[in-house]
């Protein structure tokens, strides 16, 4: 097998808990993580020349080292001695810099792809132990679907995948840092917590009603105030029969849950119009 074509999924968080702050700076979450059909396209290929080669769709993202398909690519070529090449042709869709784990989820793709391209012969649990050296939610993107995430996002466990709906995804004209909401959160000062528990026993009797009521984010603590478009999108999406509108991990991403797709629609064509969002998409989960 010389080429393998990847599929590399975005997520939302449908809750977001900040436990503590750890010694090291990092964060200790508990966080409903929902990988969505929205994704960016990979090839990877072999080369006989050595080295790795990134080329991109979008002109301002990184090929070196910064980007984190390199990183991928090379922290499983240099561990198993890989002495010919990778070319990574990436192909972006999901919204960049949005919450949305797009980095994370390439690099969790790419792993996987030279895992497969140069018969490294490693296990998904494997995979996964590597990939948190990437990113905190590189090992969810590896392992895909729903799951719990706590630790600092790398200790999953697999939830029933929530209920059928249509989803509205806005990303407005601005990019976050990820670094810059966790370094401004208050975590000792949170005065509400999502009921994250109560999100997983509505995953397990599979009520898109109460896993809706328990929504909550607490990094829109920091995100919202500092950019209050989010909210305006929030309040288009619930006026028009959103069961619930959040933010995705550090934002600025909102998506909104719908039960009727006709409605969602409508709300693309609005969103559009007031050009609050500059992405916005239908998902069918
Ligand atoms: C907020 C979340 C929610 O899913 O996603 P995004 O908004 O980035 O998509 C994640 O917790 C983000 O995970 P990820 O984006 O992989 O984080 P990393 O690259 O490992 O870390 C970026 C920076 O975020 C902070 N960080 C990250 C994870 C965590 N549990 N605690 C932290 O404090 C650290 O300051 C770190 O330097
Ligand atoms: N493959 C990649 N896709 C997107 N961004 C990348 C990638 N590799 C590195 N980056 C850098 O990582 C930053 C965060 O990207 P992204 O993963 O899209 O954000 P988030 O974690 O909020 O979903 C961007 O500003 C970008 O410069």
């Amino acid at each position: 097998m010389r080429e393998i074509k990847l599929k590399a999924r975005a997520k939302i968080n449908l809750g977001l808990d900040v436990v503590r702050k750890r010694e090291d700076g990092y964060h200790e979450v508990r966080m409903i993580m929902q990988m969505i059909n929205l994704y960016d396209r990979i090839t990877l290929r072999r080369s006989t020349e050595p080295g790795i080669r990134v080329t991109t769709n979008l002109p301002y993202l990184p090929v070196n080292e910064d980007n984190l398909v390199y990183r991928a690519a090379k922290l499983l070529m240099e561990e198993f001695k890989v002495t010919v090449g990778a070319e990574i042709e990436l192909q972006k869709y999901i919204p960049v810099a949005a919450g949305m784990a797009g980095g994370s989820s390439d690099a969790a793709a790419v792993m996987v792809g030279v895992n497969r391209i140069f018969h490294l012969g490693l296990t998904k649990k494997q995979l996964m132990e590597r990939g948190v050296k990437i990113g905190a939610d590189v090992p969810f993107c590896i392992m895909r679907g729903t799951a719990l995430a706590e630790g600092i996002g790398e200790v999953l466990t697999p939830l029933p995948a929530m209920p059928h709906c249509s989803l509205v995804i806005a990303k407005p004209k601005i990019h976050v840092s990820t670094k810059f909401v966790y370094g401004n959160l208050k975590a000792s000062e949170l005065k509400e917590h999502p009921d994250i528990d109560g999100q997983v026993q509505a995953l397990r009797e599979g009520s898109l009603e109460q896993l809706v009521a328990k929504m909550g984010n607490v990094l829109e603590t920091v995100t919202v105030p500092a950019y209050p478009v989010i909210d305006e999108i929030k309040r288009t999406m619930l006026k028009n029969d959103a069961m619930g509108a959040m933010m995705s991990g550090s934002g600025p991403t909102v998506f909104g849950i719908f039960e009727r797709e006709e409605r969602a629609q409508e709300v693309c064509r609005l969103l559009k119009k007031e050009g609050a969002a500059k992405q916005v998409y239908l998902v069918r989960q």
